[in-house]
């Protein structure tokens, strides 16, 4: 049966999810959920998805909820269609495992909060917590001066080949200039890495809004 994502078009943790499905030639049906009638939040959504958040998917009844674990899944269950996304070699491994754990500690964790106050609030009528934003801008460019050493030696973070930890940027990566943080035209290693990414088919596929993708 077909795998169904459930989501809203244009969120970001949604279209990572869509885009690894993209990635691996995987069709899935693409349901709305309706989050200005709260439909997340009711007892229904939050049986598949306890947090009431976008996005879940849902494998012929067996649910998973977090765009990362649907990834990993996608990745682990179509293995060998597609792109591979994780290297199987133990040392190549550990080094997209090392990617993938700053890309969620140190990238993540600031351009969250950060795309929240200067492009939701606002969006939604609510004001920027000033302080909050600058605090969370200081923590971004401090980690994109990491990523251009990095990327100064290799061509993709976790080595010369692209891996899931590369794509997981890009959602929140392309609100970031949106949002007023321009970190990566700033530094020509990290400029070439993202245009780069931008440019992946997957990505062009869910970048203006996640639909049915039949195959
Ligand atoms: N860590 C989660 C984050 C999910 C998330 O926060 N989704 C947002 C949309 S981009 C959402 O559902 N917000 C509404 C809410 O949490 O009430 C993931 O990667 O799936």
């Amino acid at each position: 049966m077909i795998l169904k994502l459930y989501g809203i078009a244009l969120s970001p943790n949604v279209q990572r999810a869509a885009m690894v499905l993209r990635e691996k030639k995987v069709p899935f049906e693409f349901h709305s959920v309706d989050l200005s009638k709260g439909e997340h939040k009711s007892p229904e959504y939050k049986e598949k998805n306890p947090f009431g958040s976008v996005p879940y998917l849902d494998d012929n009844g067996f649910v998973i909820f977090e765009s990362r674990a649907i990834a990993r899944y996608v990745e682990d269950k179509f293995s060998g269609q597609g792109r591979d996304l994780i290297p199987k070699d133990p040392k190549k491994r550990a080094l997209f495992e090392q990617a993938a754990a700053y890309e969620h500690s140190r990238f993540d964790r600031h351009a969250t909060p950060f795309i929240h106050e200067k492009f939701w609030k606002p969006f939604i009528g609510q004001t920027t917590d000033e302080h909050l934003a600058k605090y969370n801008l200081e923590r971004l460019e401090q980690t994109a001066d990491v990523y251009e050493v990095i990327l100064s030696k290799q061509k993709y973070l976790a080595g010369d080949e692209i891996t899931l930890a590369d794509l997981l940027h890009l959602p929140y990566g392309t609100y970031l200039p949106t949002a007023g943080a321009d970190i990566f035209s700033t530094r020509p290693n990290l400029a070439r890495w993202f245009k780069d990414l931008s440019e992946q088919p997957s990505w062009l596929a869910v970048k203006d809004g996640v639909a049915t993708f039949t195959g």
